[in-house]
């Protein structure tokens, strides 16, 4: 068991497999304009530096995009996404009884996504996360998103914690980035949507597993 009193973690990727439903509400947003639909792989590849990134990689696949076409589909996104959200999504394997383990050695637990947080804090109220964090913080209007590490500072803030106490766990570049611009400590979920080249020698941990009985030690 890591000696970090902190363990904060991405949500789209490594807690849950969100990906089905974000493809759904893509597709539902670009439907009315006579684009897509795009496979679950495809708009996979997608996931990792918020929906407005995920709207414009969407628009430019099938067609090309301007800034008022983006703030219409995501506007469309964003209703269709938050009408649900979690019919198609499901937590990973392990992580549930992994989270009580932790919670049950006294570690501070937080969650830190580029999924605007309205959502983030619906999803996980509805698969049962919730009760299992100290602090959910998501994208928010005027916070710069991963990877700069602002959200990633705020969410250790909140917890009382300090960047050398703390481990990041989450499943992207994007993620690792964030971790290496904090200061702290990164381990990777590789079961999720890596979509880049990530430097595997400079994780503090890697894993496939969320049932590993070793997780976050060392
Ligand atoms: O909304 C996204 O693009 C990804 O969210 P994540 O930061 O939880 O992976
Ligand atoms: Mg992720």
């Amino acid at each position: 068991m890591t000696g970090k009193t902190t363990l904060i973690f991405d949500l789209d990727g490594t807690l849950i497999h969100s990906a089905p439903d974000l493809h759904a509400a893509l597709n539902a947003a670009l439907a009315p304009l006579g684009r897509g639909p795009l496979d679950l792989a495809t708009v996979t590849s997608f996931v990792g530096n918020g929906v407005e990134k995920l709207i414009e990689r969407g628009l430019s696949a099938t067609g090309g995009l301007d800034a008022d076409l983006h703030r219409r589909t995501l506007a469309a996104f964003l209703t269709a996404y938050e009408a649900d959200g979690v019919a198609l999504t499901t937590v990973y394997d392990g992580v549930l009884p992994q989270l009580q383990r932790l919670r049950d050695r006294g570690k501070a637990l937080g969650i830190c996504t580029n999924k605007p947080e309205g959502p983030a804090r619906h999803i996980c109220d509805r698969l049962g996360l919730s009760p299992h964090f100290d602090v959910i913080i998501g994208a928010r209007e005027g916070q710069q998103k991963k990877p700069d590490p602002a959200a990633l500072m705020h969410t250790i803030q909140t917890l009382g914690a300090a960047p050398d106490d703390t481990l990041y766990v989450g499943d992207s570049t994007v993620d690792f980035r964030t971790a290496q611009a904090a200061g702290v400590d990164f381990w990777l979920y590789t079961g999720g949507y890596l979509n880049g080249d990530l430097p595997q020698d400079r994780c503090a941990g890697v894993f496939a597993d969320w049932t590993r009985p070793d997780l976050f030690t060392g």
